[in-house]
């Protein structure tokens, strides 16, 4: 077998909200073009996590980082233009957030932003990022009509499709289904395994039927620790720390 490429490494990672630490010397190499999920209770910093590879946690006053993530071998937290690495890692969030504007508008947002104008290139975004995203067939006949007036599932693609259309390497996914429904979850479930074959997938989910379905490496936080991270077949049928047991077994959390 090939060896996996290593697409984001995080070495050390300690984080602070004033004087409440949140994560705790996180090591983790990320693979490229495989789904990780962050799993564990509520609280224990998977989501501030996620946010470290992004540098949204930036944006928070307050915060202390010390550390490293490196993406591609360069470090974020130093070399990087945060415009440019939000442009390379994309992120979905737990409740659907369209714009109120039309559909067309939503997909293309970002393109506009980056100086995309010719009204072909842009109808040529829209199809491919709404086909990548598994919702074309649903919308085609009405891009124009406001986005709010999708489903809670369809608007969860369109905001997929959103952050296809500016070309991202990595795409981060904070239970990206918990407000939905179970056939609108099984088609995010499906895209995140068609979209795995062009990009890098994180995804926080309580769910850990999901976590198993989906994903090929499986990270259990707990108190801001990441205390054990391994291929998702070992962490389910085989977990090494009695913590990782419990939680996935039921007994807490
Ligand atoms: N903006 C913030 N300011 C202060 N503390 C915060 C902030 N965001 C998160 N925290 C705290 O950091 C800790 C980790 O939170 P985080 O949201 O990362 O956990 P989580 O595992 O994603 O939880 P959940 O599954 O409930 O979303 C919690 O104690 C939380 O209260």
């Amino acid at each position: 077998m090939m060896k996996e490429k290593i697409k984001i490494s995080a070495k050390n990672i300690n984080l602070y909200y004033g004087r409440s630490q949140a994560l705790k010397n996180i090591n983790m190499d990320i693979p490229e073009k495989k789904v990780t999920a962050l799993i564990g209770p509520s609280g224990c910093g998977k989501s501030t996590f996620l946010k470290t590879i992004n540098r949204m946690n930036d944006l928070i006053n307050n915060v202390t980082i010390t550390g490293q993530i490196y993406i591609d071998e360069a470090n974020i937290y130093e070399e990087t233009d945060t415009v440019e690495l939000r442009k390379k890692v994309g992120m979905v969030f737990q409740k659907p957030n369209p714009f109120p504007m039309s559909i067309y508008d939503n997909v293309v947002y970002g393109s506009r932003i980056h100086g995309v104008k010719v009204k072909t290139k842009l109808d040529e975004i829209v199809e491919k990022s709404l086909r990548s995203a598994a919702l074309w067939d649903e919308v085609k006949d009405r891009l124009k009509q406001n986005a709010l007036s999708l489903s809670g599932g369809q608007q969860q693609r369109l905001c997929i499709a959103r952050v296809l259309a500016v070309e991202p390497e990595i795409l981060l996914m904070d239970e990206p289904t918990s407000a939905l429904d179970p056939i609108s979850t099984q088609k995010i479930e499906d895209l995140a395994d068609v979209l795995k074959e062009k990009y890098t997938i994180i995804i926080v989910t309580h769910n850990m039927q999901q976590a198993a379905r989906i994903s090929d490496k499986t990270a259990f936080f707990l108190h801001g620790e990441a205390v054990e991270y391994n291929d998702t077949d070992a962490i389910f049928s085989n977990p090494s720390d009695k913590r990782t047991e419990d939680y996935i077994t039921g007994r807490f959390g």
